[in-house]
């Protein structure tokens, strides 16, 4: 489908449910400008059957018919306004909404290589400033280019059958103001698109700011940080400034214009009057719909401003909509087939780089029966994280990078959905919501009661710190709540994960943060109720991975060793080393008592 095709279906889609609210939008906004435009008629043979003799004797009698039609035009009028703009205002607010469960649904289902790519702040501003701007044109403008149209085909209908030499030099006006308002269209659209993404990049320093404000204080980078602020908020200031001055020029000039068209209007139109071409009451009316016209006509420049902002607005959104999506598969049918696979798992030939093309991983090679442990111990980047979040599919295999199978199946033609609620995974820096405890332990299995909940933070032993907390289980986590030590955010992610029940089950160095003691507790509690699921222990610790069926050793993204804790010990390798320099004497003796 070619670019515009797809935009205007977008359009479409979000327009769903509220096409006919705008519909009948549209036509109340006619029926007002209709309405409005016979007001300067009225006015017309009110004043010319005041002074026009026995043609209009009859009317000059009855001058209450006028005012009736007065009384009557402005009630319909201001009823149809009513309609119009509680109307637009449905379809607007409908619009925005439909805009903004498309665009938040979408990012969820953005690959994470997509999401590596963009930035935070970013991401948000489109989603929120991008919409207002698409919102405030739909609700404000859009109706006001239909009503334009009609206003502008109306008046000069009836400045037509009143004197045609004065219509035509209103006219010869409207492509003067028309190519003067889209070419400052053109002039401002690409300001636009730089200061909505100054404004971006403001929006990422900020957000940047107050989720690290911990890192900034404690390494004292206020100074440096209030500096970029500056910094970006004089660029994104002096966009603004710039924009605003053209905008002044393009009002000024507007202006000059429109001042002409009307001097240009009495001086001949009087002129006309004199001669006797025109009746005073044509005049009046003539130079009545002349002023109405001046201000669409040059509202136009602003709509089309505004146009261009929407546009503009319009094309971010939709780079963020276009962006192609994790794949969909149907878990639904991939359980039927599936269900007496097992979960082994198989790492074959696997050779990864992110997208700077760098090789993280190279000719990884390894099996893991289902129900056994695996242990990985490696340095820092040498590829652990890698490895599980290929098997969880966060990042995808190409072509010829090896493959990964999950139960003999490709992990490729097995459903995302599928994955990861049997891949349970804790990562190394977890997340946590801003709701209660409970909330986040059941983040995985919202249905789960209370008593599951409690028995997974149990195993995950901070069952009894909960307690300890003013509200328990109920206890709200994050800036409105408790603030929560690095391993005791570790554990509720451990005790989130459990009650998922997954029968693969990944610990990416999530016991990093508890001491040794608890360490052991979590894994012997881990061990006892895991029932039969397949273990990934990653760790720096070799303490938290001898216990392990087999232990892989990774150096710069290759197997190095591989075996249990005892043939590694044997083979006198890297594994030997760390374990000679993690174990203290002390801890040896207590290892083998
Ligand atoms: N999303 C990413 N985009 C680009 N490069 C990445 C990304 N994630 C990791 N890397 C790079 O890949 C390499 C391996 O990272 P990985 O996180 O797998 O290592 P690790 O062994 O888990 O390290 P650690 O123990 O420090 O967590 C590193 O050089 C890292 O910089």
């Amino acid at each position: 489908m070619s670019k515009k095709h797809r935009k205007a279906d977008l359009v479409m889609r979000f327009f769903q449910g509220s096409k006919k609210y705008f519909l009948v939008a549209v036509l109340a906004s006619l029926v007002t400008t209709g309405l409005n435009s016979l007001t300067p008629q009225i006015f017309r043979f009110t004043v010319d059957s005041v002074l026009g003799g026995d043609k209009y004797k009859y009317l000059s009698e009855h001058l209450w018919i006028m005012a009736l039609m007065l009384v009557g035009v402005a009630l319909f009028s201001g009823a149809a306004l009513f309609l119009s703009r509680a109307y637009t205002a449905k379809a607007g607010e409908n619009f925005a909404k439909n805009m903004r469960d498309a665009l938040f649904s979408h990012v969820q289902r953005l690959p994470m290589e997509w999401h590596d790519r963009h930035q935070t702040g970013d991401i948000i501003q489109r989603c929120t400033s991008d919409v207002e701007v698409i919102r405030n044109f739909v609700v404000t403008q859009l109706l006001e280019v239909f009503r334009t149209v009609f206003l502008v085909a109306v008046s000069f209908g009836m400045m037509f059958s009143m004197n045609v030499k004065l219509s035509f030099i209103v006219l010869c006006f409207v492509p003067v103001v028309a190519l003067y308002s889209t070419i400052f269209y053109r002039l401002i659209a690409g300001r636009f698109t730089t200061a909505d993404e100054a404004e971006g990049e403001l929006s990422t320093v900020v957000q940047e700011n107050a989720t690290g404000v911990r890192v900034v204080r404690a390494f004292g980078r206020e100074k440096f940080e209030m500096e970029r602020f500056y910094e970006k908020n004089n660029a994104f200031a002096e966009l603004w400034i710039k924009l605003g001055t053209l905008s002044g020029l393009y009002w000024g000039i507007g202006d000059l214009i429109t001042g002409l068209q009307v001097v240009a209007v009495i001086v001949l139109g009087a002129a006309e009057a004199v001669h006797g071409n025109i009746s005073v009451g044509e005049f009046i009316a003539f130079a009545s719909y002349n002023t109405t016209l001046v201000w669409p006509i040059r509202g136009l420049g602003r709509i089309l401003s505004d146009m261009s902002k929407a546009g503009v607005s319009f094309e971010r959104v939709d780079y963020i909509i276009g962006a192609e999506e994790e794949a969909y598969q149907d878990k639904k049918e991939y359980e039927d087939q599936s269900r007496d696979q097992g979960f082994d798992i198989g790492f074959s030939h696997v050779n990864y780089g992110y997208k700077d093309g760098k090789e993280v991983l190279s000719d990884v090679t390894f099996s893991i029966p289902q129900g056994s442990t695996l242990g990985i111990l490696g340095g820092t980047g040498s590829g652990k994280s890698t490895i599980m979040q290929l098997l969880n599919r966060l990042y995808e295999l190409k072509e010829g990078q090896g493959n990964i199978t999950l139960g003999g199946k490709n992990i490729s033609e097995i459903p995302l959905e599928w994955i990861r609620k049997n891949v349970g995974m804790v990562l190394q820096e977890p997340f946590l919501y801003s709701r209660t405890i409970k909330e986040n332990i059941a983040a995985s299995v919202p249905e789960a009661s209370f008593e599951e909940i409690r028995q997974a933070a149990k195993i995950a032993c901070i069952d009894e710190a909960i307690m300890n907390f003013p509200d328990g289980y109920d206890t709200l986590v994050g800036e409105r709540g408790v603030t929560l030590s690095g391993g005791q955010r570790q554990r509720i992610a451990i005790a989130r994960m459990l009650l998922q029940k997954a029968p693969i089950m990944v610990f990416d160095d999530s016991l990093s943060a508890v001491d040794s003691q608890t360490d052991s507790k979590i894994r012997k509690a881990l061990l006892e109720n895991r029932r039969d699921a397949t273990v990934i222990l990653i760790s720096h610790r070799v303490t938290t991975l001898m216990s392990a069926d087999k232990i892989m050793v990774l150096n710069q993204g290759s197997i190095e060793e591989m075996g249990t804790h005892q043939e590694l010990i044997k083979q006198q390798g890297i594994y030997r080393k760390i374990y000679d320099i993690q174990m203290s004497q002390d801890d040896r003796m207590q290892m083998e008592v």
